[in-house]
């Protein structure tokens, strides 16, 4: 027996996108489909073939392929949009709305010309704000449309505590919480070394560096690379969400949510601990906040609200 191929839609064919869609594709998680703009079609199908011809190196067998035609996008599994600007070196996240709006509007209406129930994972930035648009634009119910920032923002504090402790990364656990920006919420009470609370292993004060570093890990590379922001780590982030959903894995995972009362939050899209499957978001999970974590995660909700605010 033969079982379908899912197909995977990657738009924006930039640094993110092209690498995203490489490892997907080594992932053999489906059919890949990299999309741009038409003046970027030719380039778009050369990175495509480039990833193909790796194929038989590799040994996978996802056809990757390059396009600027929405229509072979069509009948996709799994969209994620990565079209849009990059931060370049002084601008913030939310500089980017008034242009990236428009992008990911667009984008969201021609893949649904095409596809009729794709589960859709944002990347673009400010990204609370434009997997709302995305949500708002596509139709789709809530579940089937989320964003990347958690797993990212949790990755960095990961490697960090790891690189601390001169520990495997594999072994430290943790959860950021909020949105994608510096308000984000690192939760070092549910951090974890092998089991070992984070809290007994390191002093208050370098985890709070940690923490803050964490916060600004975007930015620490947007200034190193100076001619645009990280993609490997957000790739990789990307690439895990999708397993989690394409191979219904049952993930706990931080992902962009929409919430409807948790967390005390109504109509917002904003990063929480979430169990994805096949469904995309199948649960939210509430943590028990303490006072001070309720306020910071408040304070990165209003940051939220306030890009949500500047949408057209
Ligand atoms: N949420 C997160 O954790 C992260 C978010 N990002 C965001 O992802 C976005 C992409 O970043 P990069 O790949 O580094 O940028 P990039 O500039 O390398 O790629 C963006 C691509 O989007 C394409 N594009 C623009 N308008 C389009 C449209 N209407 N249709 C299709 N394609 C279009 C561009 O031609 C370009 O190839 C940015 O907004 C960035 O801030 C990046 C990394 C992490
Ligand atoms: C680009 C971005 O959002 C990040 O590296 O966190």
């Amino acid at each position: 027996m033969s079982l379908k191929r899912k197909k995977i839609s990657v738009i924006g064919a930039g640094f993110t996108g092209s690498t995203t869609a490489f490892l997907l594709a080594q992932k053999e998680l489906g059919d890949v489909v990299l999309v741009d703009i038409p003046e970027a079609e030719n380039p778009t199908k050369g990175k495509a073939l480039d990833m193909w011809e790796a194929a038989p190196i590799q040994g996978f067998d996802s056809y990757v392929t390059g396009t600027s035609d929405y229509k072979d996008t069509a009948d996709s599994d799994l969209v994620i949009i990565t079209a849009g600007v990059a931060r370049k070196p002084g601008m913030s996240r939310d500089d980017l709305v008034q242009i990236n709006q428009k992008v990911v509007k667009s984008v969201t209406k021609e893949i649904m010309k095409h596809s009729s129930n794709p589960t859709i994972i944002v990347l673009t930035n400010p990204v609370d704000a434009m997997t709302y648009v995305a949500y708002k634009e596509s139709g789709l119910p809530k579940n089937k449309v989320l964003g990347q920032s958690g797993v990212l923002d949790t990755a960095r504090f990961r490697a960090f505590v790891a690189e601390e402790l001169n520990v495997s990364v594999k072994d430290v656990s943790g959860f950021v919480l909020g949105g994608h920006g510096d308000t984000m919420v690192p939760l070092t009470r549910y951090s974890y070394v092998g089991g070992i609370p984070v809290e007994t292993l390191i002093p208050k004060d370098r985890l709070e560096q940690i923490v803050q570093r964490t916060r600004v890990g975007g930015g620490e590379i947007v200034n190193l690379l100076g001619n645009g922001s990280a993609y490997y780590a957000p790739a990789a982030a990307l690439v895990e969400m999708a397993e989690a959903i394409i191979k219904d894995q049952r993930r706990i995972l931080p992902a962009v949510a929409y919430l409807e009362g948790e967390y005390g939050f109504e109509g917002i899209y904003l990063g929480v601990p979430t169990l994805l499957g096949a469904n995309g978001v199948e649960k939210i999970f509430e943590l028990d906040l303490t006072e001070d974590e309720k306020a910071a995660l408040k304070k990165s909700a209003e940051s939220v609200k306030s890009l949500m605010s500047a949408l057209n």
